[in-house]
């Protein structure tokens, strides 16, 4: 079956983020993912997760100014500069703690920029592909939807796709978020099927409550059985918001996916 990993960035979060990674290993799970870890130092963080045993994957590039309004640079033209920095710092923090993804958030963008938008964010993506490869890094990038992130560059599975596939670097990937494409355009098993090839990571959470995979419209159950009858091979990101304590919502690991 499938192999979990805890996303720190909202499992545990009743306690500091480095203190998430022992609650992490002390519920089963081997693997796990970060948001914006940055405020806790890099070595501390390393030594958490050799501590635990814990495969790090992947962690959040900086937004920007997010007080403004940012949520991702790589795909806003006049903020190259910033990109830069962001994309040093990331790679930086990631191979100090031995991530082995970047997600690469592409940012908010008016309708009138989307073409430069998408110029800018398939050059960035090659740069950052190309500086994460020499560290044997991926660079994720994720389609979220227009409820949670109105004006997000990055929406669709079939953009994200053709994205990749311009931007000619074998280590960008897909982070298909069965949330965000649940509620932007459905139809996860078949576009799972289509794209499995360029997905790098998976995550899961409830529609429309973002809570516990064990409720709402979508049948995870079948997701999982899906992705293990194709042969998937990455981890899928537990990335919900808790009902209640972390540690009181784990029974769907058991009881939608046979994990013992
Ligand atoms: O919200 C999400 O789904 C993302 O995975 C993310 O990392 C930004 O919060
Ligand atoms: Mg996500």
């Amino acid at each position: 079956m499938p192999r979990f990993s805890a996303n720190l960035g909202f499992l545990f979060s009743d306690r500091p983020e480095i203190e998430r990674v022992a609650a992490a290993a002390s519920c089963g799970f081997k693997a796990v993912e970060m948001h914006w870890p940055y405020h806790v130092p890099a070595l501390d963080m390393r030594e958490a997760l050799a501590a635990h045993k814990l495969t790090m994957l992947g962690l959040n590039m900086p937004v920007g100014n997010a007080p403004a309004g940012d949520f991702g640079l790589a795909a806003l033209p006049s903020r190259q500069n910033e990109f830069q920095n962001a994309l040093v710092q990331a790679l930086s923090y990631g191979s100090t703690i031995r991530a082995s993804a970047i997600h690469c958030l592409a940012g908010i963008v008016s309708p009138d920029d989307r073409a430069a938008a998408e110029r800018t964010f398939i050059a960035n993506l090659q740069m950052a592909a190309d500086r994460a490869g020499e560290a044997d890094m991926t660079i994720l990038i994720e389609p979220m939807n227009r409820r949670d992130r109105p004006g997000y560059f990055l929406q669709h599975v079939e953009q994200a796709a053709a994205i990749i596939g311009q931007a000619e670097r074998r280590n960008i990937r897909l982070m298909f978020d069965c949330y965000h494409v649940e509620i932007t355009q459905g139809d996860l098993i078949t576009r799972i099927k289509t794209h499995l090839d360029l997905i790098g990571h998976v995550q899961i959470a409830a529609v429309p409550s973002r809570a516990e995979p064990d409720e709402g419209e979508v049948n995870y159950r079948e997701i999982f059985q899906t992705l293990d009858s194709l042969g998937y091979q990455g981890w899928i990101g537990a990335e919900y918001k808790p009902r209640g304590r972390t540690e009181d919502g784990l029974g769907w690991l058991s009881e939608l996916s046979g994990r013992p």
